[in-house]
């Protein structure tokens, strides 16, 4: 697939072709402006190639009958910047993207504390985002990206923020739960100790693929 945004004229993908084995975990690295968070969005459906297709477990993603309920299904989103809501608490940020896949509150409410401690943070379930700690914030987004066992995680720096002891327990905590939930990762990162866990890197630059 490629994918050329007309605002800048950027051909921000060309010619990328990649297949993601199920359960597998891809580091994608590279240098910046090379393609990395564009090539993340389009395998979540937050954008479509310009020319090519991207199929998610053996359909195209145009088959799916909405591009809102197959993100909200099949991946788990994590971001560099957290993107949690600083005046809920941990719970309601996990509660929130759960509509689709727990459709009562109280089962919504239920495996929210259930996540949140999953991930270590069962004594913070009542605390607002913003009085947490930057590694908590993290956990309750990994939460959130678990909710409803979706079956791809896609993290774009989810160290980014963390030093070196906090980052390596997220990914101790996404490796983890990729072995429980048999979930495949693909994460972007310009983290050496998170691309050295990976089964593979993917290098991409000025838009194009190199498997290293
Ligand atoms: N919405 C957009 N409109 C126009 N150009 C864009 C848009 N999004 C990205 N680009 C351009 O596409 C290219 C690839 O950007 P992308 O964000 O995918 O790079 P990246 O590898 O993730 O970089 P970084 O590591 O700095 O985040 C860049 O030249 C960028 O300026």
């Amino acid at each position: 697939m490629s994918k050329h945004f007309a605002d800048g004229d950027v051909d921000a993908l060309v010619d990328v072709n990649l297949s993601i084995m199920s359960a597998e975990f891809i580091a994608i690295v590279g240098p910046s402006g090379g393609g990395k968070s564009t090539l993340l969005n389009m395998l979540g459906a937050l954008d479509e190639p310009t020319q090519g297709e991207v199929w998610f477990e053996g359909k195209r993603l145009a088959e799916y009958p909405s591009m809102d309920q197959f993100r909200a299904h099949k991946i788990g989103f994590i971001f560099q910047s957290y993107r949690l809501l600083p005046n809920l608490t941990a719970q309601e940020n996990v509660q929130l993207t759960m509509f689709d896949t727990h459709p009562n509150v109280s089962q919504r409410r239920a495996e929210a504390i259930r996540l949140l401690e999953r991930v270590g943070l069962g004594d913070r379930v009542n605390h607002r985002a913003d009085k947490l700690s930057i590694g908590q914030r993290q956990r309750v987004a990994i939460a959130r990206a678990i909710a409803g066992n979706p079956p791809l995680i896609l993290a774009d720096e989810p160290t980014g923020a963390l030093d070196t002891e906090r980052g390596d327990e997220v990914m101790d905590l996404l490796d983890e739960l990729r072995q429980e939930e048999g979930a495949t990762l693909v994460v972007v990162t310009h983290d050496e100790r998170v691309a050295e866990r990976a089964d593979r890197v993917v290098y991409i630059c000025d838009g194009r693929l190199r498997t290293v």
